[in-house]
């Protein structure tokens, strides 16, 4: 606030507090955490299955059931247990988990009263004897500031017992005199009125506020505060143990698509998408289209939630539903009332695992990370739900008579967004130029009409809400 325009403007200081004043009281004593749960008669927090959900214990469903769209995010909400959580050293590996516990003020913040300026601390009315100096890190002085005198002090230092006020260095001049140096008031600044520039102990938090609620999700930010509150490690949900097979006998891992086969778009795309939502990906396999590789595979995987690709639907080689079936898994949803992606399921492993299937295409195994993946893996990783966002759509988007459709679009310079073309289930061209996908009602929806967006993590960082 005392950048070089500031500098000696009458009244500068004024305003300076008033802002000073307005930001340390802007969040109250309780500060702002993560977005609340919404609540559950919020319509768009319902069409988004993020309502909250009391019910009991999710069931298997019959063979074919097909759920609609938000009641399969409500499912993958439900069926997956808070991981265990554990205290790990403060620093980049935390970014993205969620606190296990609230964090609260090991003390006092500021712990001490301190200066806010360079200057000098003064005692009662100027012009002030000013003897000596203090530095920010130097335990305080044990002598208190009689009034009449001043010490030089610089911004962070302890602040003398006995000083009314602090004045900064570019409203204030010091004269030698025979006995000695003097300080006064530089016209035409007025004299330091009590408390001025004094940073009060405990302005920020006390002792055993909570600064942040539990299931905030850690960002550099949180590092800062938790550093800057006396942490040396952080209480977080362990992070989600993701394994993801990729199948298809027809993919290539490298070169242009040929003689009848197609690149693997899903190996290079679900990693790091999944870890932006907070996973800890422990592998990523290519499988062989043959049910006994899968069945081995799912059978031998100890992760918390296995990631098939392809092989969803009816096909000669869609090994999927079979294995799961000779695995003694239990189905809990299968299919869902969404386009792109209907074939995608999800399954309780014997193990205690979970199974969610995508789509091969690739637009339609993006809507299954969106539908079951994400939900799933905020549970897991203690992440509150986030808050939802509708934009109004930019042009009419045709629906599916019964189905939710999920359409790339990208936002304007009003931030309503405009569906993308190339949307087709085995496309990638609309959504990589997209911020998010629109949920498209059964029936479809009007040019205006305001429209939930989920983030298709574009511009998300590893420590993103995700969706
Ligand atoms: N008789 C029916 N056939 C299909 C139906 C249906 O309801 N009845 N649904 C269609 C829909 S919709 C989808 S989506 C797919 C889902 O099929 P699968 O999950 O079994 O996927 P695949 O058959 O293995 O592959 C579908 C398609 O995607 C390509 N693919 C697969 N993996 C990748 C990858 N990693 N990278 C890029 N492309 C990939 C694959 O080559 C196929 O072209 O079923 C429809 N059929
Ligand atoms: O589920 Mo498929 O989605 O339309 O390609």
């Amino acid at each position: 606030m005392n950048g070089p325009r500031e500098q000696g403007r009458p009244g500068g200081d004024a305003a300076d507090r008033a802002l000073d004043d307005a930001l340390a009281l802007a969040n109250g004593p309780r500060g702002s955490g993560p977005a609340s749960r919404p609540p559950g008669n919020d319509p768009l927090a319902v069409a988004l299955g993020h309502e909250p959900d009391d019910r009991p214990e999710v069931r298997p469903r019959p063979h074919g059931d097909t759920v609609s769209w938000p009641e399969a995010r409500r499912i993958a909400r439900r069926v997956g247990r808070r991981l265990d959580a554990r205290a790990l050293p403060l620093g980049d590996e935390l970014l993205g988990m969620a606190l296990a516990r609230a964090l609260v003020a090991l003390t006092d913040l500021p712990s001490f009263d301190s200066s806010a300026m360079d200057g000098w601390a003064v005692a009662g009315t100027g012009p002030w004897r000013l003897k000596g100096q203090a530095l920010a890190g130097q335990r305080g002085s044990a002598e208190a500031l009689l009034g009449g005198h001043a010490v030089r002090i610089a911004t962070g230092a302890v602040l003398p017992a006995g000083t009314t006020a602090v004045l900064r260095s570019e409203y204030g001049s010091v004269r030698s005199r025979t006995d000695g140096e003097w300080l006064h008031v530089l016209a035409p600044h007025p004299a330091p009125r009590p408390g001025q520039e004094i940073r009060r102990r405990g302005q920020e938090c006390r002792g055993g506020d909570e600064l942040l609620p539990a299931g905030a999700v850690v960002t550099p930010a949180v590092l800062g505060l938790a550093a800057a509150a006396g942490y040396d490690e952080l209480t977080v949900t362990m992070r989600p143990r993701v394994e993801i097979l990729v199948l298809g006998d027809e993919l290539l891992d490298h070169g242009p698509p040929r003689a009848g086969r197609v690149r693997d778009a899903l190996g290079p795309m679900l990693p790091s998408w999944l870890r932006a939502l907070g996973a800890d990906v422990t592998g990523v396999r290519r499988l062989a289209d043959d049910a006994e590789v899968l069945y081995a595979a799912v059978a031998a995987s100890t992760a918390d939630l296995v990631v098939t690709t392809g092989g969803t639907a009816g096909g000669p080689v869609d090994h999927v539903h079979p294995v799961l079936a000779a695995s003694g898994a239990r189905l809990l949803v299968d299919g869902v009332a969404v386009r792109p992606g209907h074939p995608m399921l999800l399954a309780e492993l014997p193990a205690g695992g979970l199974l969610a299937g995508l789509p091969g295409n690739p637009l339609a195994a993006v809507s299954g990370v969106l539908t079951l993946v994400a939900p799933v893996l905020r549970t897991l990783a203690g992440r509150p739900v986030p808050a939802p966002y509708a934009a109004p759509l930019t042009a009419d988007v045709t629906g599916h008579p019964v189905d939710t459709r999920l359409v790339p679009v990208v936002f304007d310079d009003e931030s309503a967004a405009r569906p993308l073309h190339f949307a087709g289930p085995a496309m990638l061209r609309g959504l990589a130029a997209a911020d998010g996908m629109a949920v498209i009602p059964p029936g479809g929806a009007r040019a205006g009409q305001e429209t939930a967006v989920l983030d298709t993590g574009a511009l998300a960082p590893a420590w993103g809400s995700g969706t």
